[in-house]
């Protein structure tokens, strides 16, 4: 069956006929976003939801969309959706970073120079007759100081194109190196230098609970006098009401604001004040920037429901079209070493070691170890995948650790996955054959070479002869046809182990026959996704 997308805020329809042209259904209803009631009751239809900032994917939504594997945004903020409760349920959440960056950035300049010749209100006295020429005496931005809050993606394009324009530019931004610093031309300060220093400044930070209010009374009151505030980024980063008085006292001479604190912001005491130029969240609307993020966004969530292929990811390690293929039998792999070791492992898991060998240790081994964590906690929570396996390890305070290496041995690669619990440490080591199929190779440090089927028995016993008959005669009297059987010992008279890949589920009743034997010490039934 084809996938099912959702498209539920205003995106061009260019992602529409993306979506069409790759074989997945698609509903266009750009308006339901906005009505969370309908929302709710058609979710649980769809395989993807596409939106922009108007559509808030909250738990709520999350927990009726039993489908739901892809959250697209088409854009770059992605605080509209409840990041933590899509991970749990194991659904993807991906933005486009990049589409709409330079139109938010050519906002923000426009902000600046709409500030500084306060061209709105001059616009409008203008056009109402007056001829105000001497109440509009605006600055001049050659020479000034720009502060940048914020030098990722946006900031960096408004800083290229301020010194465009013989700004100054510094910028606070905690992330941002020294040598990208040097690159862009920007002088990199301590926060309260940029208060002190900066004639304009303009944020560019996501709203996190460090960013929350970073602009309020008590950082105003270190600004110049008559210092003028750009937010093309969040609303929430600036404190309105701070803000409000601060223009209102001329201690900030003015403000471009396109984000609120509540949006949509139909009534705000920002509106109407002197040398306020407001938009409603305009920053990423122009044709170029709505159909970059539409095509983006289509594109990459058709490539992950469709290939797997992951890009943008905020919660997933990305895994690009072309690798998804060669890495298929290798989170298999992953996936199934964690499988066998969730299986026979009944206590608390405390630590977890993923070592990559070889070729796997140039592989993507984060999309790997996602895998295995995932295999690995299969068994205790059912509903959980390569997305959601991460936080809920980390939710249980299992500590994950990798190891990489070359090729130590005959196989070109393989991954060893060693757990331990409080009072054990067991591991599993495997590899991928050329015919693309997962074998374990190692099991509790016995070399073996075992086939992986859907249904398989684990049996620990002592070495002694006549094990394989034992096994052999007590299946076959139940029925149980034994497609593969791979016996392995650490010495001749040690521990030794067998790996029985049958045609059947088998049931309680025969493996403790075959528990009954006092050379056999442990039977276990093992199901693999294979
Ligand atoms: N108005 C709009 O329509 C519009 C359009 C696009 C993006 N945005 C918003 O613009 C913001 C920036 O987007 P971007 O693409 O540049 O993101 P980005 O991730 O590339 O850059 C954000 C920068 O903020 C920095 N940062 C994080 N915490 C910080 C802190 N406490 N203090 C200072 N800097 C901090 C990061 O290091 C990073 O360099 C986002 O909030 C995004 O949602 C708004
Ligand atoms: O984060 C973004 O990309 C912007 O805020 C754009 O939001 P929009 O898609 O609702 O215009």
């Amino acid at each position: 069956m084809a996938p099912r997308v959702l498209v539920s805020d205003k995106l061009s329809e260019t992602a529409v006929q993306i979506f069409r042209d790759r074989g997945i259904d698609v509903d266009f209803m750009p308006e339901v976003g906005k009505d969370k009631e309908k929302l709710l009751e058609i979710i649980g239809n769809y395989d993807g939801l596409a939106i922009r900032s108007a559509t808030k994917v909250t738990e709520k939504l999350i927990e009726a969309a039993d489908r739901l594997k892809v959250v697209g945004r088409a854009g770059i903020g992605v605080d509209n959706v409840d990041i933590p409760a899509a991970s749990r349920r194991g659904i993807i959440v991906m933005n486009t970073p990049f589409g709409n960056s330079i139109t938010t950035a050519e906002h923000a300049i426009a902000m600046i120079f709409a500030v500084a010749r306060q061209l709105p209100e001059a616009h409008a006295s203008t056009s109402a007759g007056k001829w105000e020429k001497s109440k509009f005496m605006g600055v001049e931005i050659t020479g000034k100081t720009l502060g940048l809050i914020g030098c990722g993606n946006i900031g960096s394009i408004v800083a290229q194109r301020a010194i465009g324009l013989k700004m100054n530019v510094i910028a606070y931004d905690p992330f941002l190196s020294p040598e990208r610093a040097t690159e862009l031309g920007v002088e990199k300060v301590e926060l309260d230098d940029l208060f002190a220093r900066a004639d304009f400044i303009s944020l560019h930070t996501p709203l996190t609970d460090k960013t929350r209010n970073i602009i309020d009374a008590a950082a105003i009151a270190k600004m110049k006098d008559g210092v003028r505030i750009i937010n093309c980024a969040r609303g929430g980063l600036i404190r309105e009401a701070d803000l409000v008085e601060a223009l209102k006292s001329g201690k900030v001479a003015g403000a471009g604001i396109d984000v609120f604190e509540t949006e949509p912001a139909t009534k705000n005491d920002l509106f109407h004040l002197p040398n306020v130029v407001c938009t409603p969240h305009l920053g990423a609307s122009t044709m170029e920037a709505q159909e970059n993020v539409a095509i983006h966004i289509a594109e990459q969530m058709s490539d992950y429901l469709l290939k797997g292929a992951v890009a943008n990811a905020i919660n997933m390690p990305s895994i690009t079209a072309e690798e998804a293929p060669r890495l298929k039998p290798f989170v298999k792999l992953a996936e199934v070493l964690g499988a066998f070791v969730g299986q026979v492992t009944e206590s608390a898991i405390k630590e977890v070691e993923i070592l990559y060998d070889g070729i796997t240790a140039d592989m993507n081994t984060k999309a790997l170890t996602s895998a295995a964590l995932a295999g690995l906690i299969r068994p205790q929570v059912s509903d959980v995948n390569m997305v959601s396996a991460p936080v809920m390890v980390k939710e249980r305070g299992i500590i994950v650790s990798e190891v990489k290496r070359d090729k130590s041995g005959v196989f070109d690669g393989y991954i060893k996955l060693t757990v331990k619990t409080a009072n054990n440490t067991r591991s599993v080591a495997g590899t991928v054959f050329s015919d693309g199929k997962p074998r374990f190779i190692q099991i509790k440090g016995i070399n073996l070479d075992a086939e992986i089927g859907r249904h398989m028995v684990y049996t620990t016993n002592n070495d002694a002869p006549g094990i394989i008959g034992l096994l052999g005669t007590t299946f076959g009297k139940h029925g149980v046809n034994i497609a593969n059987f791979q016996l392995g010992r650490n010495r001749p008279g040690g521990d030794a182990i067998a790996l029985l890949y049958v045609d059947e589920p088998v049931s309680e009743t025969v493996l403790d026959e075959v528990r009954a034997f006092p050379e056999i010490l442990s039977a276990k039934p093992l199901v693999f996704d294979v």
